[in-house]
């Protein structure tokens, strides 16, 4: 069997809050296989984040174990997490005083030791791989679309060539138009980089479109996953408010399905 790229076995996060604890996630384990584009829905408030705050290291289960091909993620470090997992936040987090080529660059030099001229190649041919074109290289964040923001902060993300991406509500604040856009050049990437890809969103059209396994967060845990048919099966009163109503009949439409009936 193939190991896993991500295992969280029997997470527990815990916040302490006001003298009192938090729990966020009770028991939660999931697997992510290498080459899937998993996708994780949940309600507000449900963990989500978190949850891709633990694989990327930077919150510490209170008990149970995250691994990133087999480290713990929680000992990576900076510079071990920036070489396996690439991460696109929601707003893109572009640093606004440098050119889209420094913010792309930003990783590479961190790690003060590669030369100038091929930390410059590289972020270029990453300016590129993202479908921007060579004159946005020098132009500032301010003077971006919400669309150009999001292809410079993916190709920063993804820099240092990891073999996992997380996203964090890819297409959120972009018009439809360029969602499909965004959506597209997802796919292609996923696919030719041969990427493992941990994905959150709230849009129905992008979770759709990309995954290829959906896992559902609700009542602290993992409450069902699968494809889209599947998940759409399982009743849960998260995954009926989730499916139902407009946006889950045309998704039923996309999947030939029913969505269940309360
Ligand atoms: N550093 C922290 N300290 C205390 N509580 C926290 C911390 N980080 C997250 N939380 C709490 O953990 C819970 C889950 O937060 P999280 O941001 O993961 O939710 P989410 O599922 O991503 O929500 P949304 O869909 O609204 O973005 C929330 O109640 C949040 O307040």
């Amino acid at each position: 069997m193939t190991a896993a790229v991500v295992e969280i076995d029997h997470l527990w996060s815990v916040f302490r809050s006001g003298g009192m604890d938090a729990v966020v996630h009770q028991d939660l384990s999931l697997r992510i296989q290498p080459g899937e584009l998993l996708s994780i829905v949940g309600g507000s408030g449900s963990g989500k984040t978190v949850l891709l705050r633990q694989i990327l290291g930077l919150e510490t289960p209170a008990r149970g174990r995250v691994t990133v091909l087999g480290e713990a993620a929680a000992s990576m470090g900076r510079e071990g997490a920036a070489s396996r997992v690439g991460m696109l936040f929601q707003h893109g987090a572009l640093f606004s005083a440098f050119s889209v080529l420094d913010n792309i660059a930003f990783p590479l030099r961190e790690l003060q030791t590669l030369p100038a001229d091929l930390i410059h190649d590289v972020a270029m041919v990453k300016l590129r791989m993202v479908g921007l074109d060579t004159s946005a290289a020098h132009k500032m964040p301010a003077d971006l679309s919400g669309g150009m923001i999001k292809r410079a902060a993916l190709a920063r993300a993804l820099v240092m060539d990891p073999p996992l991406l997380l996203l964090d509500e890819p297409t959120a604040g972009l018009d439809p138009g360029s969602a499909d856009e965004f959506c597209a050049l997802l796919q292609s990437l996923h696919q030719e980089l041969g990427l493992t890809v941990v994905m959150v969103t709230h849009d129905l059209d992008t979770l759709l479109e990309l995954s290829t396994r959906i896992a559902v967060v609700a009542d602290k845990h993992i409450v069902t996953e699968g494809t889209a048919a599947q998940v759409m099966a399982y009743p849960h009163p998260f995954i009926q408010e989730y499916f139902l109503g407009e946006r889950g009949r045309r998704a039923s439409t996309l999947l030939h399905t029913t969505p269940p009936t309360s």
